[in-house]
């Protein structure tokens, strides 16, 4: 029997693997299955050019044996082995990569992959063992070889009688630590379900033996166990099968599988590119909101194969924040990996691949609002207030993009329409897009200020999201159409003749105008006569267009309230019976232009659902105006 030494830098080395590397103890079963599955391919590429190796895919497998007893795990493979030589330049020295070598050697053509690269996967194993034992037997050689190793010292290597090509390798666990239970590897379950993870789509079957409980003997009262093999992966990635051959069922079993989601997809897209990064993904559209999905512990992201091999679970780079909703798997050969597999070393290929996810997710939308829109609807109302927040933001980064994925519920059309199908309808004269804000359509509906455009035939967006106004703002205009609110002080829809009329009563009821803003001191920025309301007897309007009323709300709301305020004017309908017995009060009972207007004022904060100051001096004041 030869010893050899692990050389002291290797000694470190192995050190720093087992301790360092990886964040996860079961990636040791990940790293050997992808060599077991590398051994194999490696006897396929070879029979592709050698005709005196047959390669029959039934003789192929890699097999899973757990034994409690002596707490050992065994990953079996039919692959190509290894020689004496290649045990020791392997297996006997870190970082070095027969694997890589082989690739080179043969090669190889593109779809054609082989997963191990940096040669040090295979010591993953020591994370969990104190001692591993490999027995090898290399394809067309008649001898065998044990390799041992507790992982510290060095190895052994002796000849040993194997039967068949192939290797097999023992993993000896190590004792469980009050942290740290080895004896989990050992149970069905857990085995199954870190394969089921990491290895699904290995293209060889993995076997493993299973216990399930039959009835005994036709019985229908006492049950056996039975054990029986079985194959635990599903081996082909449904994402590299031809579109053609797959039906909406398989990507909503795919769905279902890979527990995306408790409901069903609402829309998939299948897509394979082939430029300049390669990648396969299939993306969902979930039907519904997670439950959490505006919560902290909601993470975004696409599960990342590299391969066929889970790199990671949820790689958040790959979705922009407006698109967390997706759900899915991306698999590219084209990663630059580091070491553990675990983080990306460099993230080029990452940022290509989410680029062309977005512009694929986009296209996906605009095409499913053009061409199913009730589908589009569904989308929306689960996700719309995403995209929404998407268009503001990073101060509107994204708003080019997303803005034709909007929607809002139009007044005239009595449902929710596009800003392009908005300004398509515009009039000639109309100059804005107008909106209006409030809790329901219903509210909506009943505000005053909706009064004097609805009369003009303008068709009005209602907004009903806390969000709406605050990303329209960040448009700032759609096709050139200015936004603007309905309750902004500024409508200017007044044609010369209101105009002049208008300035004229300004005029003549400039002191009780002064009189009532004196009342209302600093609660409003002005008190005007308006020339938007009809049949309304008050109204409030913002003036300026940074901070509308609604806004002002919202903000309020807000944990870091920072008291911003909109500047707030009170309108009052001059051809209202109310402001005919405010202009006989004044001048002759003060004490009645100031319930009045008090009153006024309180009803007009009402009307936009804006607190009421002091509800117990308006309650007063109500009385007063009874008696
Ligand atoms: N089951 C096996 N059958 C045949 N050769 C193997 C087997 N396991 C490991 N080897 C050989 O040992 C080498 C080192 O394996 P190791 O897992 O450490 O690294 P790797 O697979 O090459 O790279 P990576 O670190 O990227 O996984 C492999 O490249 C391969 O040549």
């Amino acid at each position: 029997m030869e010893q050899k030494q692990f050389q002291a830098e290797s000694k470190r080395l192995l050190e720093m693997m087992v301790h360092s590397i990886y964040s996860q103890k079961e990636i040791f079963l990940r790293e050997l299955i992808s060599n077991a599955s590398d051994a194999i391919d490696k006897i396929y590429y070879k029979a592709l050019t050698d005709d005196s190796i047959s390669f029959n895919k039934d003789d192929f497998y890699i097999r899973i044996e757990a034994n409690k007893t002596d707490r050992t795990l065994t990953v079996r493979d039919t692959g190509i082995g290894m020689t004496k030589e290649e045990l020791e330049d392997n297996l006997g020295t870190i970082a070095k990569s027969g694997s890589l070598a082989f690739k080179n050697e043969v090669k190889m053509q593109d779809g054609q992959e082989i997963i191990g690269q940096f040669g040090v996967g295979f010591y993953s194993s020591f994370m969990v063992a104190d001692k591993v034992t490999v027995y090898t037997r290399a394809l067309g050689s008649d001898e065998g070889f044990k390799w041992e190793s507790d992982g510290v010292e060095g190895y052994t290597i002796e000849a040993y009688d194997k039967k068949d090509v192939g290797t097999d390798i023992i993993i000896y666990l190590k004792e469980n630590e009050e942290e740290e239970s080895y004896d989990d590897f050992l149970e069905e379950y857990e085995l199954k379900s870190i394969i089921k993870k990491y290895s699904d789509f290995i293209r060889y079957p993995i076997k493993m033996d299973i216990t399930e409980q039959r009835p005994k003997d036709d019985s229908d009262e006492e049950l056996e166990d039975v054990i029986e093999e079985q194959t635990i992966n599903s081996m082909i990635p449904i994402w590299r099968k031809n579109k053609q051959e797959l039906k909406d069922e398989d990507y909503e079993a795919f769905y279902q599988d890979k527990h995306f989601g408790f409901d069903k997809p609402l829309s998939h897209l299948h897509i394979s590119v082939d430029g300049m990064v390669r990648f396969q993904s299939i993306l969902y559209i979930p039907e519904q909101l997670p439950f959490n999905y505006y919560s902290h512990d909601f993470e975004k992201g696409l599960e990342l194969y590299s391969n066929g091999v889970l790199i990671m679970e949820k790689c958040a780079d790959l979705l922009p924040d407006h698109y967390s909703f997706v759900r899915g798997i991306v698999d590219s050969e084209d990663l630059s990996l580091n070491i553990s597999r675990e983080i990306l070393q460099q993230d080029r290929q990452v940022k290509l691949i989410a680029k062309n996810i977005e512009k694929k997710v986009r296209n996906h939308l605009i095409s499913m609002l053009k061409n199913d829109r009730d589908k589009y609807e569904k989308f929306y109302e689960a996700f719309g207030r995403q995209i929404k927040f998407g268009v503001y933001n990073q101060y509107g980064a994204n708003k080019d993009k997303l803005k034709d994925l909007l929607l809002f519920y139009s007044s005239s059309e009595e449902k929710l329409v596009t800003l392009k199908e908005y300004v398509e309808r515009m009039s000639e004269d109309q100059e804005h897009i107008y909106y209006a804000n409030g809790e329901s359509h219903d509210r909506i509906e009943k505000l005053p200020q909706t009064e004097m455009v609805k009369d003009k035939g303008y068709e009005i967006l209602y907004f009903t999201d806390e969000v709406d106004e605050f990303a329209i703002k960040m448009l700032i205009n759609y096709d050139g159409k200015e936004f603007k609110n309905v309750s902004s002080g500024d409508l200017d829809l007044e044609d010369e003749e209101t105009k002049k009329e208008a300035e004229k009563q300004k005029e003549e009821h400039k002191d009780l105008l002064n009189e009532m803003k004196e009342i209302l001191g600093n609660k409003v920025k002005n008190v005007k006569l308006s020339t938007r309301l009809k049949s309304h007897p008050v109204c409030l309007s913002a003036e300026g267009g940074d901070v509308s009323i609604e806004m002002e709300k919202i903000l309020k709301q807000m944990p870091d309230n920072q008291n911003i305020e909109a500047t707030k004017v009170l309108e009052i309908n001059n051809k209202h019976d109310i402001f005919q017995a405010l202009v006989r009060a004044h001048g002759s009972d003060k004490e009645k232009v100031r319930l009045y207007t008090n009153i006024l004022y309180n009803q007009a904060l009402l009307i936009e659902g804006l607190p009421i100051e002091d509800p117990v001096a308006l309650t007063n004041d109500m009385c007063k105006v009874m008696i």
